[in-house]
């Protein structure tokens, strides 16, 4: 179903230009990592020096931003605290004080939704196995995918992720994008290659596309590999997503995060055909593969058959690195609208943004409500 509204304005604009500059910490201010072996392993690492080197302590430490108490009113300015927050707002304006001029850009066009779980649709919390979505959040959800096209695309795997969420009326993306599935009924699998059927949670029949196969037992190698060395890091944790492994740092001393980011290096050095990303607190480990976020919303919309740019308005929702790859692609030729959510000022290729997941289930509500009022 189109959005409808009663102004005209087809322009896809640009609120505000892009910085590419990182938000990096100079490392004359990072702690010094010299008491932190103590903490840790039977294995040793590598030379901690190289990842101070190569960047990525600094990309950890910025990695994510303090989490802070929701915002009730979005529109309050009494907080001084918030002025760098509202200033950063400028150039990226807030998705819910833009949202007419998002309807009246989609006005005669279907609207496809793109939402990332963690940080997006669940509040980020220390225990992953403890993210849920609320039940509210779960039912705008619901009503937005009864109404347009709806995936989420996650960097956890596909199964764990449905699991979370719950909902047989969205199409799924696991292990960022690494792992799609979507009705076999009225779609074409772009890439025979890598497309295989199978059915979905109801039983029906189904396409996965999965272009990284071949890593399987390379990424449950690694895996285990990384249970093992980092079992004497407190407060690590690694996760299994099939086509990828997380390694999170967020509940570890940051006097051990540099061992951490060495143990990782060193499995990297050791399996040159898998690469390294940044989450939030968290280092990916995933196959070189030319693959990721934005590649995973090119290929669901193409086999769904909203390609046309004139035609179809995408709206893609996360709020972390991975999902900047989602959004270059919808920035790319005006295609659709990448929106940020972040509580804190930083860098991105998003048009707009939200402060957090109750703002996201504020903007998929007042989407469901304008499309109900138009069918009025
Ligand atoms: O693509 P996403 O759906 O956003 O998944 C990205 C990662 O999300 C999870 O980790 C993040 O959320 C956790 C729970 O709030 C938090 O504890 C952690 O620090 C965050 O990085 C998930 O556990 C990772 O495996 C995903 O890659």
């Amino acid at each position: 179903m189109d959005v409808k509204s009663s102004q005209a304005s087809p322009v896809l604009a640009d609120p505000t230009p892009v910085n590419k500059s990182r938000l990096g910490v100079h490392s004359s201010l990072l702690p010094s990592f010299s008491t932190s072996l103590s903490a840790v392993p039977r294995k040793k690492p590598g030379k901690l020096d190289d990842v101070r080197s190569n960047g990525w302590l600094d990309a950890m430490i910025s990695s994510s931003p303090p989490r802070k108490k929701a915002v009730k009113d979005f529109n309050s300015l009494s907080d001084e605290a918030d002025i760098p927050y509202l200033s950063w707002m400028i150039r990226y304006p807030s998705a819910l004080n833009s949202f007419q001029l998002i309807m009246d850009v989609a006005r005669n066009r279907k609207l496809v939704i793109f939402l990332d779980y963690d940080g997006t649709l669940s509040p980020i919390v220390d225990d992953p196995d403890q993210a849920f979505m609320s039940g509210e959040m779960r039912l705008a959800v619901k009503s937005v995918a009864s109404h347009f096209p709806t995936a989420i695309i996650s960097g956890r795997s596909r199964d764990k992720v449905y699991e979370l969420v719950g909902l047989t009326e969205l199409y799924y993306a696991g292990s960022h994008g690494m792992d799609i599935m979507f009705p076999a009924k009225n779609t074409v699998c772009r890439d025979e290659l890598n497309c295989v059927k199978g059915t979905d949670m109801e039983g029906k029949e189904a396409n996965l596309f999965q272009p990284a196969s071949e890593f399987l037992p390379m990424i449950n190698e690694v895996y285990n590999s990384l249970v093992e060395i980092t079992k004497d890091i407190k407060g690590s944790k690694v996760e299994n997503h099939k086509f990828c492994v997380s390694v999170h740092y967020r509940n570890v001393d940051e006097n051990s995060w540099a061992v951490i980011a060495q143990f990782v290096h060193d499995i990297l050095k050791e399996h040159p055909r898998l690469r390294l990303t940044h989450g939030r607190k968290v280092l990916e480990v995933r196959p070189v593969i030319e693959w990721d976020k934005g590649k995973a919303v090119e290929f669901l919309l193409k086999s769904l058959g909203f390609s046309n740019h004139r035609d179809v308005l995408p709206i893609y929702i996360g709020d972390d690195r991975t999902d900047e790859d989602a959004f270059k692609v919808l920035r790319k030729a005006y295609r659709g609208y990448g929106i940020l959510v972040s509580a804190a000022p930083k860098e991105s290729n998003a048009f707009f943004s939200l402060k957090d997941p109750s703002e996201v289930q504020y903007f998929l509500e007042s989407l469901v409500k304008k499309v109900q009022q138009d069918d009025e």
